[in-house]
């Protein structure tokens, strides 16, 4: 369990206070997936403490960088710390919790199996099973699912399992959550509850959470945005600063108009056709 507290500064030699490095930063990122270049030469931060919102259409990116950031890409250059570290240092294996889109949970195990499962992964053996058991009970309540704790995971809802998959990503009280897509499917209700969830985490933790969506209601619900297009980032603000940036009363206009200034911005650059 680790005792850093994000968003505080920390203590370092006599007396000196520096500031944590924040949860990720990049510069000149760039992956490839097979022939393509997918993520263009990005720079950008992502601070502690807050959820900031990875958000743009379908295709744009928001899986490969979240998969860059957790370590699991191949083909990345350029830089990218995460919580002061290299991308996919073994050190950050429980500070950083990873929710892929597909709920990963076995079906024929009930949500404490599950959970045990996993934790025994993270934290093995036989002098850590009091920890573990301890780390179990608190995600399973964490997620809301105390009462559901021996239900088999293939009995329950796409929520439910959804949550499932939160709490595992929740043991081992990890600095940053990094959620892919984790509303999608599921309905209004639901997704209103899982997103005070994200909020509960974050303020009483203060965890960093970063999460996907390709919904663009979803962006009022972050502290900070960044909005991806075609590989590139196209702004990278809180969602108040872009809708008054932009004269928009909504984030999903602000994200059109950003769109329609850098295709006339992309044209503008263009390399004329000269007359001869
Ligand atoms: N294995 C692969 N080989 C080549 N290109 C790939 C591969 N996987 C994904 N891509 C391409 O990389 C780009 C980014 O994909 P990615 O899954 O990161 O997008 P996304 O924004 O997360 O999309 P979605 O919201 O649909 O999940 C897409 O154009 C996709 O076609």
């Amino acid at each position: 369990m680790m005792n850093f507290t994000p968003g505080q500064p920390a203590r370092e030699g006599a007396g000196t206070l520096t500031e944590p490095p924040p949860a990720v930063r990049a510069g000149a990122l760039t992956v490839e997936r097979g022939p393509r270049t997918v993520l263009h030469g990005l720079d950008f931060t992502v601070p502690r403490g807050q959820i900031t919102g990875l958000l743009g259409p379908s295709g744009c990116g928001k899986s490969t960088l979240m998969r860059a950031i957790v370590g699991t890409q191949a083909k990345v250059t350029g830089t990218l710390e995460v919580l002061g570290r290299p991308a996919g240092d073994p050190s950050l294996r429980s500070r950083v919790g990873y929710v892929t889109q597909a709920p990963s949970v076995y079906d024929d195990l009930t949500i404490r199996q599950n959970l045990d499962y996993f934790a025994a992964v993270l934290d093995p053996g036989r002098a850590a099973a009091e920890r573990r058991h301890e780390n179990v009970t608190s995600a399973i309540a964490d997620v809301d699912l105390t009462s559901h704790s021996d239900a088999l995971a293939g009995n329950l809802s796409g929520g439910q399992r959804s949550r499932v998959s939160l709490a595992v990503a929740l043991l081992g009280a990890p600095e940053l959550l990094v959620l892919d897509e984790p509303t999608v499917g599921l309905d209004p209700v639901l997704r209103r509850d899982l997103w005070n969830l994200f909020h509960s985490i974050a303020a009483e933790r203060g965890a960093t959470i970063l999460v996907s969506s390709h919904v663009m209601d979803e962006a009022e619900r972050c502290h900070r945005l960044l909005l991806m297009r075609e590989g590139g980032i196209l702004a990278d603000d809180t969602p108040d600063a872009l809708r008054e940036r932009t004269h928009s009363e909504t984030v999903e206009a602000a994200f059109l108009h950003l769109v329609d200034e850098a295709v006339a911005a992309a044209a503008a650059n263009a390399p004329k056709e000269t007359a001869r």
